[in-house]
């Protein structure tokens, strides 16, 4: 059973192997798609293949939809050489239902896939087409955290973008810096409406995409590397818009077990790749069966009826109170304590660390203790039934095979949202007290801790990647495990750097705390499981 246009020709062996097929005519779909596409998402990874295109597959068995998916891939052009093309853009998503069930489904809605890459003229060309198209309603993204950022860590332009800002839309090389040149396209073929959606796990994720596209449209404008008009055609005519959402749905990384349960149907060349840039990708995605993407409902080209796949569509003002609920409090903030603790623990299944009571009792603590008093209700959706099903459900599924090492991944990038707007309403409410949050500071202290690279026996392991591991591991890489160490002196410039935490600890006073902690866990091998059990118990 091969994955791709010809060994799908033989439904029946999908079907007895129990796995569900596209019930549409592909071909026309395709077709119908490259004259007229509507939907294009920027960013080829594993929530797109799980969770977007599951849903257009959904409305295009429903007839609810006619057209599918085209998938653009600007930063790992591997996964499109590697995964799209071979298999024809088909792919399987395994879905892992907490009752132990599995869900088997061909997914066959993206029906082009293209890297996004001006040294690419064929492709560049045809993208630039396809913004040029009067169908087209929507661009989205789930290009990470970091995808959105222009700056380095120096506070200036990288040198990418400051290349691009110079050089003008024909020949982008960085990311944003491509997407705007698309848009300039669709600006030239007649100024055409678009909703450019941010699907990425960051706080106002709308205003982030805006604000990037916005510096090209400004500084190309400016210098008349573009038409003077472009600037407000983004900016200010309404035609371009940038709504806010919420994603959710656990989708963790390509796993052995899932590659070994679909060879044993049968289905032949699975291998699963780390590419150059650290994406793991394969022919399967695995993925929870909860999901939730909740969008500002703002399409200036209009939108198909996607709320009947599940899509929710409301205020902006609700995507925000949604958004805070799960980014800031009932969700990512317990998945990255687990995940620096887990891996500082030697854990490598999320579930298992489930298991252990210190860091049960720590995500309770984040979540009931210290995130639920600031979180606003949304209407929507019920904060503590939210939190409880991801306490007692989500999380704790042994059959989902999400890893702490997955979660760690940009931990710089994510601290910040995770866990500094809390920090910021308890400073800004007069009945709370910043000095009471225990928990989170024991997470910063872990995280850390954790950018030694020692576990909790005093081994070496290997950090997740993650854009300032560099300057960041520099700080700690002279401590040893029950080293007499000053802790205050070496962690003194991080704490006070509201880049990462998202408010200045030391002016708020929450240094002190982290440094204790932190003096405790590099006590000596077992010291991490020490202080958590001496905290959480
Ligand atoms: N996996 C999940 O559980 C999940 C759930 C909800 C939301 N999300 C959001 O989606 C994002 C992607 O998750 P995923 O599971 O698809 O990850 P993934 O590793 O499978 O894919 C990452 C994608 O982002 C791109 N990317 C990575 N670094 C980039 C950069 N510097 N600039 C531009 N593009 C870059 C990659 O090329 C790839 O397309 C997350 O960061 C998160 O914001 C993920
Ligand atoms: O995808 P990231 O890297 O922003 O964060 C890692 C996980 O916390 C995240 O992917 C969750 O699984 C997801 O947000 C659940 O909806």
């Amino acid at each position: 059973m091969r994955l791709n246009n010809e060994g799908l020709k033989d439904r029946k062996s999908w079907e007895n192997a129990g796995y569900s097929l596209p019930e549409y005519d592909r071909e026309t779909v395709t077709k119908a798609t490259s004259e007229n596409p509507f939907w294009i998402h920027f960013g080829a990874g594993n929530i797109f293949r799980a969770f977007q295109a599951n849903v257009v597959q959904d409305l295009l068995n429903q007839g609810v939809l006619d057209r599918g998916l085209v998938v653009a891939e600007g930063y790992d052009y591997e996964i499109i050489q590697k995964m799209n093309h071979p298999h024809d853009d088909y792919s399987i998503l395994v879905t892992l239902k907490a009752n132990g069930t599995v869900e088997k489904t061909i997914i066959g809605s993206v029906v082009e896939s293209l890297a996004l890459d001006s040294d690419n003229a064929e492709q560049f060309q045809r993208l630039k087409e396809i913004f040029s198209a009067d169908s087209l309603q929507m661009a989205s993204f789930t290009i990470t955290e970091k995808g959105y950022n222009l700056y380095g860590a120096d506070g200036k332009f990288t040198p990418l973008v400051a290349t691009d800002l110079a050089a003008g839309p024909e020949a982008p090389i960085s990311y944003i810096g491509k997407v705007a040149s698309l848009l300039y396209a669709r600006f030239l073929a007649g100024e055409k409406p678009i909703a450019m959606v941010s699907m990425d796990n960051c706080s106002h994720n709308g205003d982030k995409l805006a604000a990037a596209i916005g510096a090209f449209a400004d500084g190309w404008s400016r210098n008349g590397l573009a038409d003077k008009d472009f600037e407000s055609y983004i900016k200010t005519s309404g035609k371009v818009s940038f709504p806010w959402t919420m994603i959710d749905k656990i989708t963790p990384r390509p796993d052995a077990s899932i590659e070994a349960l679909l060879k044993k149907d049968g289905v032949e060349e699975l291998d699963p790749v780390i590419t150059g840039k650290h994406t793991y990708v394969a022919p399967f995605v695995n993925a929870e069966e909860c999901q939730y993407l909740v969008i500002e409902d703002n399409f200036p080209n209009g939108r198909p009826a996607l709320e009947k796949g599940g899509l929710i569509f409301t205020t902006r003002e609700t995507v925000d109170k949604v958004e805070k609920m799960k980014v800031c409090t009932c969700l990512n903030p317990l998945h990255t304590a687990l995940a620096v603790f887990g891996c500082l623990m030697g854990y490598t299944l999320i579930s298992e660390e489930m298991k252990n009571p210190s860091l049960k009792k720590l995500v309770e603590q984040i979540g009931y203790t210290e995130g639920l008093p600031v979180v606003v209700n949304p209407g929507i959706l019920d904060p503590k039934e939210f939190l409880d099903t991801v306490l007692n459900v989500r999380i704790p599924n042994p059959f989902m095979p999400d890893t702490p090492q997955r979660i760690a991944t940009d931990t710089s990038q994510k601290l910040a949202i995770r866990f500094g707007e809390t920090i910021k309403a308890y400073a800004a409410d007069p009945k709370l007290n910043v000095g009471d949050l225990k928990f989170i500071p024991l997470v910063f202290a872990g995280w850390l801790r954790y950018l030694m690279g020692v576990d909790d026996n005093g081994k070496a392991f290997t950090l997740s990647s993650d854009p300032r591991l560099q300057e960041l591991t520099a700080i700690v890489s002279g401590i040893s495990l029950g080293a007499s160490t000053d802790v205050e002196a070496v962690l003194d410039n991080v704490l006070s750097d509201a880049s990462i935490w998202g408010v200045d600890l030391k002016a708020l006073g929450m240094d002190t705390i982290v440094c204790r902690y932190f003096q405790g866990l590099i006590a000596g091998p077992g010291a991490v499981a020490a202080v958590l059990n001496k905290y959480t118990s």
